[in-house]
């Protein structure tokens, strides 16, 4: 067969239709595993011996009380902010203590920041379009015309954020929660095996919460994701299982109801709020 013929065969599976063939190896444990990691800015430690497990498929609530380490947990993760000491797995074969900020995200760790950071005068599929031409992967084929599987997989994310009527909207009319949907979106588009998200319903009505909620669980299980979240509520709505930080370390773990009626939770965290 012809190079010709080879690139125009219609019959052929393009990598990125073929299932998720992620180097990322859960079958001996857990997708994310990080172990007495511990971090210092200028002598103040903002991770402490901080030890967390993540199962692949898992969908995970983080909470804490502000300045806990959820937003440097976060950074050590995605490799913007080096530990100094500890170890941090995605899943049993990468270290993700060797690799750059870059290499994480094409391993497939997704970061949802708390602000939406859509682009405002291009559409909703144009913004998916973008975030699948993020991908290396797809880059060489996407300039020439679209291919109807491109199309597929961007219709398949439309549907799953709740935003199909809205494709030929521009982003910059959406609601503040329509916005957050599609980034989460476009985090999608790339088809990541992590997911992190951070306050995600801040700023949301009633109804966007609930629909972020139902977006959320329903992602877990395909992926695994790891939501940090300061309303309560929206915690106990979606978590299976709660992890709580204080001063860089796990104070508690467990169901939401565990975690809430725990001594020392209710001191440092909830008796706060209350
Ligand atoms: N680059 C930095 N330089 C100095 N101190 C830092 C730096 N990053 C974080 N810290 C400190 O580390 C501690 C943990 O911060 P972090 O932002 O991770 O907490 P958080 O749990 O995300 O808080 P919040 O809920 O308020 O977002 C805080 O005391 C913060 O001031």
């Amino acid at each position: 067969m012809s190079i010709f013929q080879e690139l125009t065969n219609r019959d052929r599976v393009f990598e990125f239709l073929a299932p998720a063939q992620s180097p990322v190896d859960v079958r001996h444990g857990p997708i994310l595993y990080l172990e007495d990691v511990s971090v210092s800015f200028d002598g103040f430690k903002a991770i402490n011996n901080l030890n967390l497990t993540i199962d692949d498929g898992e969908l995970r609530c983080i909470i804490g009380p502000n300045g806990a380490g959820k937003t440097t947990m976060m950074d050590i993760i995605t490799g913007k902010t080096r530990p100094d000491t500890g170890s941090v797995w995605f899943g049993s074969r990468h270290n993700l203590l060797t690799k750059s900020e870059p290499d994480i995200a094409s391993l497939g760790v997704g970061r949802k920041f708390q602000k939406p950071t859509v682009f405002e005068a291009l559409t909703v599929f144009e913004n998916l379009e973008l975030a699948m031409a993020a991908d290396k992967r797809v880059l060489p084929t996407l300039t020439a015309q679209m291919k109807p599987e491109y199309r597929d997989r961007i219709d398949e994310v439309l549907a799953l954020i709740g935003l199909k009527e809205l494709r030929q909207a521009f982003a910059g009319i959406l609601s503040h929660g329509q916005k957050q949907w599609l980034e989460i979106g476009m985090l999608l588009m790339q088809k990541p095996r992590l997911l992190l998200v951070d306050e995600p319903v801040a700023g949301m009505t009633e109804q966007e919460m609930e629909r972020t909620a139902e977006l959320l669980t329903s992602l877990a299980g395909k992926q695994s994701v790891v939501v940090v979240e300061h309303d309560m509520g929206f915690v106990r709505s979606i978590a299976r299982t709660v992890t709580v930080l204080h001063q860089g370390s796990v104070l508690a773990e467990g169901s939401m109801d565990q975690v809430s009626s725990h001594p020392d939770v209710i001191k440092v965290y909830l008796g706060e709020e209350a």
